[in-house]
């Protein structure tokens, strides 16, 4: 019998504190794998390719549930003190939890109906991010304090105007999805928050945050790509200069490469459409963007798409110079080491 620890190393910032326990008994690998729930799912995912020809994997979670319904192949499930059996040990790592943030997400208003009260320069920066994400806005502000932005926006259709203060019969169509205020009136703003909060329909008052049920955020956009920074209240003008940095680091079409990744999974979807070939999909997806870097994507073109898509089936992952000195996909399968060595 022999026994194999092997942890991953070649993206320790992703997989520090996985462990994988490899240990050959009559000639047959057994392995088990520790680490917290997501890396269990990664690693299963992993493992899924060396799983079905060589490994009988067995997966835990750090609470010794058995992890065998997430396992895309179904691994064996098995109790926990097989895993405290094991003779490496393991150290679960536990995300810690660090309250007082806001909930980041990607809100789809394609098509939805948002109000905006107010048409100053707070509100023509609001218009602009719901154009910019499909929504149909309506906004509702005396002609008199319209900021040059916002005229254009009623002056080229992009927006439905309504040419009064606010009232509250404003709020009456159920089809109103989000409601941000940007006026110079205390008194006003606070009354369409009540009235929204009773309502229950999700508002941003700008001028009062404890009136808000979500900020805004600073806003990088390159085609596809949105990098959001929040500073939760604290610093909005900061929020823009990290903001600002963060763009500075990027190789300037990266937007186009984050089309491309689109295209190609796409593609790949096309070549493997079977919902069974998902974790070998996924698997290898996440090995190619792994294994090439962001200037690989923005350098990749058509050609370059379809002979990367070639070894698929091999499950192999060439780099972009191979592919350009047209090497062939390796007919042999893929072992599914990802990077780790099992001794199998
Ligand atoms: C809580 C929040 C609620 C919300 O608006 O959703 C909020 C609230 C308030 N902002 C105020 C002031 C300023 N806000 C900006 C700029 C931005 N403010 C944004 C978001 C947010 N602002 C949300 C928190 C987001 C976070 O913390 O990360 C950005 C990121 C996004 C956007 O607005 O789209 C955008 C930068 C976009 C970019 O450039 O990329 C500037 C700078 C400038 O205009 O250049 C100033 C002047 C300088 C200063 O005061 O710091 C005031 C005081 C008003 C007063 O004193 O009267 C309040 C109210 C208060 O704090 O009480
Ligand atoms: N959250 C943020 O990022 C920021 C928030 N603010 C706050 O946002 C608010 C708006 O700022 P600006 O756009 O610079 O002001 P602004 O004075 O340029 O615009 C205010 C707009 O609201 C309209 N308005 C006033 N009362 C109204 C009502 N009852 N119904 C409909 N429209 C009404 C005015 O006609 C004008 O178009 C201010 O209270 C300011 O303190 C200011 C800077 C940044």
């Amino acid at each position: 019998m022999r026994l194999q620890h092997a942890s991953a190393s070649k993206a320790p910032d992703r997989w520090t504190g996985l462990a994988v326990y490899g240990m050959q008994a009559a000639g047959r690998w057994q392995g088990c794998v520790a680490g917290d729930r997501r890396r269990l799912r990664q690693a299963c995912l992993i493992d899924a390719a060396t799983a079905a020809t060589k490994m009988s994997l067995t997966a835990f979670s750090s609470s010794g549930t058995s992890m065998s319904s997430k396992c895309p192949l179904g691994f064996k499930a098995d109790r926990k003190s097989d895993v405290e059996g094991c003779p490496l040990g393991f150290e679960p790592e536990i995300p810690e939890v660090q309250g007082g943030g806001s909930l980041i997400l990607a809100w789809q208003v394609k098509g939805r109906k948002v109000l905006v009260v107010g048409g100053g320069e707070v509100a023509a920066g609001r218009i602009l991010n719901l154009l910019n994400a499909d929504a149909k806005v309506t906004v509702i502000s005396p002609r008199e304090g319209l900021n040059r932005e916002v005229e254009y926006r009623i002056e080229h259709n992009q927006v439905e105007y309504f040419d009064r203060v606010f009232e509250p019969s404003d709020l009456d169509d159920p089809a109103i999805t989000m409601v941000l205020t940007a006026v110079d009136d205390p008194a006003a703003s606070s009354q369409i928050y009540q009235l929204c909060h009773e309502k229950h329909i999700p508002a941003n008052i700008a001028d009062v945050p404890p009136e808000c049920d979500f900020y805004f955020g600073s806003v990088h956009r390159d085609g596809p790509l949105q990098i959001m920074v929040s500073t939760n209240g604290k610093g909005p003008r900061l929020a823009a200069m990290v903001r600002k940095r963060i763009a500075e680091q990027l190789p300037d079409n990266v937007g186009d490469a984050i089309k491309k990744v689109g295209q190609l999974r796409m593609r790949l979807r096309k070549v493997a459409p079977d919902i069974e070939q998902g974790p070998k999909r996924m698997l290898w997806m996440s090995r190619v963007c792994e294994a090439w870097t962001l200037e690989d994507f923005c350098a990749m073109d058509e050609a370059d798409m379809d002979s990367l898509l070639d070894f698929y089936d091999s499950g192999g992952v060439p780099s972009l110079g191979q592919l350009q000195q047209g090497d062939e996909p390796h007919t042999t399968a893929f072992d599914g080491s990802f990077g780790f060595h099992c001794g199998i």
